[in-house]
Parts: structure tokens; sequence; C-alpha cells
């Protein structure tokens, strides 16, 4: 797939003289939901508004369908939306003029068919011509995902779009987020929840003090979730691991007197009595067991613990 979203060398310095972006390089592939997680102050919607070309970078280049947004902003920016963290909506206006008004900040020709389109796309539809300051918390999210798409941007940007609601609402973006991909667009997102990364992401991207740490699949990362490990305190120091167990995928720790066996805990068999009869076998005596499992969010914490 060719990426719709190209970051080159990206840096950001504020006037403050602080580093909210590191050299971020990231490529954003068409028709994918992106997730950027990463703790508060790590610098996630500076790299959005930098994308969006909102904030202008110190050095580096983003392009969006080919256009650099500082060169080429205009063109660039006809093709984001932008969904802010803030619920930023005239409260007296309506829903409908609300989503037709930005359509024509953007310069795009008066459409009620398209307006009625996106509206009833987010099932705002009976909600056309109420105030927006008659709807819920819920709804007003809808209308600023609405307003987002009113110039049918092909790239999306949602800033932490379900800080603070509740879980049946989360589960309710997370459905519209789904339905957007659908028709094609393609969706970043940034977060501060793990299961929301886990929930709705083909890839997830994890950002700490202004640098990308790791950007990948979700599948993949899934898969190094479903790793348990079993760590075998041995009687007595180990310096290697017996040739009779090689084939286990096995590491001495803590100076030789602790062995830690990683399995995929998705296989119907662990191997763990086989491995203790081996280990048995082999000599190795051991005083105590423990496991523990691997999830996304300790990959998140090591990833971003590391990094301090
Ligand atoms: N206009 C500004 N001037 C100076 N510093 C800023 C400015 N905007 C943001 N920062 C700083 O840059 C860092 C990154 O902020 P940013 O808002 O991008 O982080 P974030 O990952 O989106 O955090 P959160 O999850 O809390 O929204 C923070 O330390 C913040 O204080």
């Amino acid at each position: 797939m060719a990426a719709i979203v190209s970051v080159k060398n990206l840096r950001k310095t504020y006037d403050t003289g602080f580093e909210a972006l590191k050299s971020v390089n990231l490529d954003i592939e068409e028709g994918e939901i992106l997730a950027l997680l990463g703790p508060n102050g790590a610098g996630k919607t500076t790299l959005i508004s930098t994308i969006c070309g909102i904030t202008v970078p110190t050095s580096g280049t983003v392009s969006v369908g080919g256009f650099d947004t500082v060169l080429e902003y205009r063109q660039a920016r006809s093709l984001i939306g932008l969904v802010p963290q803030e619920i930023n909506l005239e409260p007296f206006e309506t829903v409908q003029n609300t989503v037709a008004f930005s359509r024509g900040l953007f310069g795009k020709p008066r459409d009620d068919a398209k307006v009625a389109a996106i509206l009833k796309s987010l099932s705002l539809d009976d909600k056309a011509k109420s105030k927006v300051k008659e709807l819920s918390g819920g709804m007003k999210r809808r209308v600023l995902i609405a307003k987002a798409l009113a110039h049918e941007p092909r790239v999306l940007f949602l800033d932490e779009p379900t800080a603070g609601v509740d879980v049946e609402l989360r589960r309710d973006m997370w459905n519209v987020v789904a339905d957007l991909k659908a028709t094609g667009v393609t969706i970043i997102l940034t977060t501060h929840y793990i299961e929301e990364a886990e929930a709705i992401a083909d890839r997830v991207g994890v950002i700490s003090k202004g640098q990308i740490l790791l950007v990948q699949d979700k599948a993949e990362l899934m898969s190094q979730m479903g790793k348990k490990q079993l760590r075998v305190d041995l009687a007595e120091r180990a310096t290697t691991i017996p040739s009779s167990l090689s084939d286990y995928d096995l590491a001495l720790e803590k100076d030789g007197t602790v062995l830690v066996y990683t399995y995929d805990t998705r296989h119907e068999r662990t191997g763990i009595r086989r491995l203790l009869n081996e280990m048995n076998d082999a000599g190795l005596v051991m005083t105590d067991l423990q496991t523990q499992q691997s999830s996304l969010e300790d990959i998140f914490v090591g990833l971003v613990k590391d990094d301090a």
C-alpha cells in the first residue's frame, strides 16, 4: 500500500526551548487505522497538529497525498480532517449548519445532499435541525467528526476521541471509526487507552518524549502478547543451558539462578510438564516457579520506561 502521509525527520522545538518532537519519521498507509499511543506530554497532539499544518515544524517535512504541508498548505489541508480533543462547537448553531459551514470554509461548493449523507453516516440525520447545545456529549462528539468530514477529506485525525467518556460511548465511537474506515478514509487517532488501540487499530505506534519508539502491525503485537513466561528458580547456579533442552526457547537470568522459558499461550500444549521432566533428567533442580504473561500494556510500559 502507498503512504498517504509521509513524515520525514520532523522536529518541533517550542519557543520555550522545549523539544516536543525529536526527528520523527512515520509513513501512514492509505486506508489504515493507526493508533498513536503515548503517555501525557509525549508529543501526540504536537505531532498531529504539525502534520495538519497548524503547528509549524522547526525542521523536517510532512506530505499528505503528495503535497507538502508547508509549501502546499491549502492542497494538503484540504485532504485532512481534524477532530480536536476539545469540543469547540457553536452551541446555538444547528447541526446541519455547523457541518455545512465547515464545508464552506474549505472552499467546497454548497452540497446539501453531501451534508445529509455525512450526518446519516454518523446517525445524526434526525438531529440535523437540532441546536448543538441540545445534544448529549456523545452526539456532540459525532458532530465534531461530521464537521471534520464536511469537506470530504481522505485522512482523518482524531485527537483522543474517547478521553473521559464512558465505556458505552467509547464503544460507540469505535463503531463510528470502523464504519469510516469502511468508506476508505485513512484514520489516525491518538489515545492513552491501550484497549482502544487493541480494539480498532491496524497498526500501533508508541510515542514517548517526542520520539516514535515503535510502529507495528497490531496482530504482531498481539502475538507478542500471547507470549507467556515460566520462570524456574534453580537450586544451583547454571552457566549454560544443557544441549538436551535446545528445543525450548530458554534463557538464563539472575546470574544463572533463574531459567526462563518463553512459550506461546495459543498453542494447545505449553510443553511445561515435558520441560520440567527433561530439566530433571539434565540435572537442573528447581526450587520454585512462577508464570507471567506479557501484555500490550507490559510492552508499552516497558518501552516507555526504557526510554526514561
Ligand atoms: N505551545 C507550546 N509551548 C510550549 N510547550 C508546549 C506547547 N504545546 C505543548 N507543549 C509541550 O510539549 C509537550 C508535548 O505536548 P503534547 O500536547 O504534544 O503532548 P500529548 O502527548 O498530546 O499529551 P496529552 O496526552 O497530555 O495531550 C508537553 O510537555 C507540553 O507541555
